[in-house]
C-alpha cells in the first residue's frame, strides 16, 4: 500500500493495516570518547551516526560536543549575563479562540515561563544584542569563528560538519543563536515544534550547559518522534542534540532544584540569508526534503506500511489528537492553571476533538494499541 493510499484511509478510507508487533531494537549509537577540555563545540567530530539518526527518528544526540572548559566559560557568560539583567523573560502566547479579532489575528493570552530567561544574540544571521554580545568574548568569538587557538572550532567549522553529516538537509548558514537561564524552580517549555513559519530554519541544535546535572534536577529535554517513542535527554553539560526544527515535537521537563539550567540553542537554515544569493529556501513542508526511514529495528515491510504516518500533514493530525493529554500537561506545568491558560487548554482539546472526529475510527483504534514504537531502553541519560 502507497502513502497516497494511506493518507486516504487516515481520514475517509476503511481499510487499515495489520497490527504490529513492536521489536526489539539496538539502542543509539553512543560513542564514548575523550574529549579535550577545552574543545570547542565544532571543533570535534559529530557522530558518524547523525545522518542515520535524523533520517531514522528526526534527532540525534552527541554526548560531548565541546569540553568542561568551554562549556563553562559560556555558562560563566550567560550566568553573568541573566545578573546584570540583559535577559528577557520567556513568553508563549496561546491561542484562545479561533475567531479573528479586529486586526486579523486571533485571540491569545500571552504567558511568562517562570523562572526562564531567554537572550537571541543572533538573528536572520546577524548580531541582534550588541551589548549582550559585547559582554560575552566566548560566544562571540564562536560566532566570528575566531578561536583558532581554542582547537580551530566555531560556527564556520560547526556548521561543514554539520553539512558534511547531512547533505541533504542544504544548510547554509546560522539563522539564530539564543541563549536561556533557567533558575531551576519549575520552569519549562509546553510541547511544540520550533518552525512552522518560512524562515528557512531546518535542524536545531542544542548544547547543554548543566554542571554535575543529576536525574533530580529535572529539566530534561523530552523529544516525541512520533510515531517513535519518546526520548529524554539530560541537559549535562557538553552534551549537544540536533533535531529537525519542523518536524520534531519536543517540550522540556519542569526543572525541580535550584540549580540553574543553561543552554544555548541554535537553528540553522537552508537558502542562504534574506538578501543573499540564493532562492528563496526549500521548504520540507511537503516531506520530500527529509529522507524519513525507518530504523532498522522495524520490519521493512511494516516500515512501507508506516511511511504515511510520517506525510506532515498526517503526523500532524496524529500527533493533535495521541498527544493531546500530554500537550495539556506540559501548558499547565509551564504556565500553570489561570483563566487565560483554562481557555487555552479548552480550545485545545475542542481541536484534538474536532481533529480526531475527521480520522478513521479503525485506524486510530489501532494505532493507539500500537504506538510509539519502542525500542528497548527509551530513556537516554548518558
Ligand atoms: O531548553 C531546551 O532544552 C529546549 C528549548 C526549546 O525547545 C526552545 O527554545 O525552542
Ligand atoms: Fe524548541
Amino acid at each position: 500500500m502507497n502513502a497516497e493510499n494511506k493518507t486516504e484511509n487516515l481520514t475517509k478510507g476503511s481499510q487499515v493495516a495489520a497490527p504490529l508487533d513492536l521489536l526489539a531494537s539496538d539502542l543509539a549509537n553512543l560513542e564514548v570518547r575523550d574529549t579535550p577540555d577545552e574543545a570547542v563545540l565544532g571543533s570535534i567530530p559529530l557522530p558518524s551516526s547523525l545522518s542515520d539518526d535524523l533520517a531514522e527518528t528526526g534527532y540525534s544526540v552527541c554526548g560531548t560536543a565541546a569540553g568542561k572548559t568551554w562549556t563553562s566559560a559560556v555558562r560563566e557568560e550567560i550566568t553573568s549575563l541573566h545578573a546584570k539583567g540583559l535577559m528577557q523573560k520567556s513568553l508563549n502566547r496561546l491561542a484562545t479562540s479561533r475567531a479573528p479579532v479586529a486586526d486579523g489575528g486571533s485571540p491569545g493570552h500571552t504567558c511568562e515561563k517562570p523562572g526562564v530567561s531567554e537572550l537571541n544574540l543572533i538573528q536572520g544571521g546577524q548580531v541582534v544584542a550588541e551589548e549582550a554580545m559585547a559582554a560575552s568574548p566566548v560566544l562571540r568569538s564562536w560566532f566570528h569563528g575566531t578561536n583558532d587557538d581554542c582547537c580551530g572550532g566555531g560556527l564556520t567549522a560547526m556548521l561543514a560538519k554539520l553539512q558534511d553529516g547531512a547533505p541533504w538537509l542544504a544548510l547554509t548558514h546560522l539563522d539564530t543563536l539564543k541563549i536561556q537561564f533557567n533558575e531551576g524552580v519549575g520552569g519549562c517549555f509546553p510541547l511544540h515544534r520550533d518552525t512552522q513559519d518560512k524562515t528557512g530554519r531546518k535542524l536545531t541544535a542544542i548544547l547543554y550547559l548543566g554542571e554535575n546535572w543529576e536525574a533530580t534536577h529535572g529539566g530534561e529535554l523530552r523529544l516525541l518522534p512520533f510515531p517513535l517513542a519518546p526520548v529524554n535527554v539530560a541537559p549535562r553539560a557538553g552534551q549537544l542534540v540536533l533535531f529537525s526544527s519542523v518536524a520534531t515535537l519536543h517540550r522540556v521537563m519542569p526543572a525541580k532544584a535550584a540549580v540553574p539550567r543553561c543552554v544555548v540553542s541554535l537553528w540553522f537554515g537552508s537558502g542562504g540569508l534574506p538578501g543573499g544569493d540564493l532562492e528563496t529556501p526549500p521548504t520540507d513542508v511537503s516531506g520530500k526534503l527529509f529522507p524519513w526511514r525507518y530504523p532498522k529495528w522495524i520490519d521493512p515491510d511494516q516500515a512501507e506500511q508506516l511511511a504515511f504516518l510520517r506525510l506532515p500533514k498526517n503526523a500532524d493530525m496524529l500527533t493533535k489528537i495521541l498527544y493531546a493529554e500530554e500537550m495539556a500537561e506540559s501548558i499547565e506545568e509551564a504556565f500553570g492553571k489561570s483563566e487565560g491558560v483554562q481557555a487555552a487548554l479548552a480550545l485545545h482539546f475542542e481541536e484534538a476533538a474536532r481533529t480526531e472526529a475527521a480520522v478513521n475510527k479503525a485506524l486510530l483504534e489501532l494505532l493507539r494499541e500500537t504506538l510509539p514504537l519502542t525500542c528497548p531502553a527509551e530513556s537516554y541519560q548518558a
